[in-house]
């Protein structure tokens, strides 16, 4: 019989009604509900974007199958089959559900692995600390996949979309070398530096290596949806980087945002209704490229570090 490896797929988590928007922002905020308006100001924009309500949900539900799928599939592990489960950090299941899941299952191994590729301790790193916690408490053995930011096939997925926008960007009778490239990410709290934290580093080594492969001639970095609280985020922020590339006379810009995989709120609501409003002020064609989701490329990146993972696992255990 095949050994059963679990396989811990952890993601954000978003409600899954508007009735669960309060319970979803309360857990966000460390158990402190949010205010009246900090509450319908989320719903607005929940009820904004497009492509259903709670996109993803679904995009996750549909990554975690292809990922299954990816895994199991191929001559190479006929000995082992995996199993994956599902851990959000803000939703049911929650990562303490999914390792729960994993050990009734009578898993004893198994690997986790966030639907993110760059680490920093206030993201990933939170996830990891409280799958090990419960793995702990559940014996299930369990290591973890840090970050693939740099994972070759995931150069080359990202290059291939931001060639393709290029590409309409050319047939709409833009010169290719005038279009400014925006590589963003979610912002943290500027904190984070000062704690010698990989995650903007991570980011950049990204943008670089994809602008490479893509033969970008004009790009740079730019943060976005930082959190509202009165601590200081990352900056530039995408709305402020527009207004300053309008000054150059930039007229085409095509957003990356490299630090997610799925379409949700900070793609569909931060991006392509917020950005895109002040991009249309100023007068800039603004595109973005389109996300990962469970694209077969970026599937078979999650399943190769899953799959190393197991590998140095099994040397460190013999
Ligand atoms: C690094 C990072 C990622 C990327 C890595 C990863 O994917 O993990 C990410 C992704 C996401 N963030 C999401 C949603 C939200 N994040 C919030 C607030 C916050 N995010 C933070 C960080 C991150 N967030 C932080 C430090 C806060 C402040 C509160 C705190 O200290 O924790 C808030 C509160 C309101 C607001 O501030 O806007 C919401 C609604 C959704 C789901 C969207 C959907 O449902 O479609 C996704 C994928
Ligand atoms: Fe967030």
């Amino acid at each position: 019989m095949a050994t059963k490896i679990g396989v811990l797929v952890m993601s954000y988590g978003t409600p899954e009604s508007l009735d669960g928007v309060e319970a979803y922002y309360t857990h966000i905020r460390h158990g402190n509900a949010p205010t009246a308006e900090q509450l319908q100001q989320l719903k607005d924009r929940y009820e904004a974007i497009v492509g259903g309500v709670f996109p993803l949900r679904e995009n996750t539900d549909r990554q975690v199958a292809a990922l299954q799928a990816a895994l199991n599939s191929g001559s190479a592990q006929k000995d082992v089959e995996f199993v994956c489960y599902q851990g959000l950090k803000h939703a049911h299941p929650f990562i303490e559900d999914g390792v729960e899941a994993m050990a009734r299952d009578g898993i004893t191994q198994a690997v986790g692995i966030v639907l993110a590729p760059h680490y920093s301790v206030m993201s990933v790193g939170t996830y990891i600390k409280r799958a090990q916690a419960k793995a702990e408490e559940c014996q299930v053995g369990m290591g973890f996949v840090e970050s693939y930011h740099l994972h070759p096939q995931l150069i080359d997925v990202l290059s291939r979309r931001v060639s393709a926008r290029l590409d309409q960007f050319e047939e709409a009778g833009a010169v290719r070398d005038e279009v400014r490239v925006l590589f963003s990410a979610h912002s943290l709290p500027v904190r984070i530096l000062s704690m010698g934290d990989p995650y903007r580093d991570q980011l950049l080594q990204t943008s670089e290596a994809v602008a490479q492969a893509a033969g970008v001639a004009s790009w740079q970095f730019t943060w976005q949806s930082a959190g509202r609280t009165a601590e200081p985020w990352l900056g530039p922020d995408v709305l402020d980087t527009l207004r300053e590339l309008s000054h150059e006379q930039v007229k085409y810009v095509l957003v990356a945002p490299v630090g997610f995989v799925s379409d949700h709120l900070e793609v569909l609501y931060d991006l392509d209704i917020e950005a895109q409003a002040v991009a249309g002020e100023l007068d800039l064609r603004l595109m973005r490229i389109e996300s990962l989701n469970s694209d077969p490329a970026y599937m078979a990146v999650l399943s190769d570090v899953v799959r190393t993972k197991v590998e140095q696992m099994k040397v460190s255990q013999s």
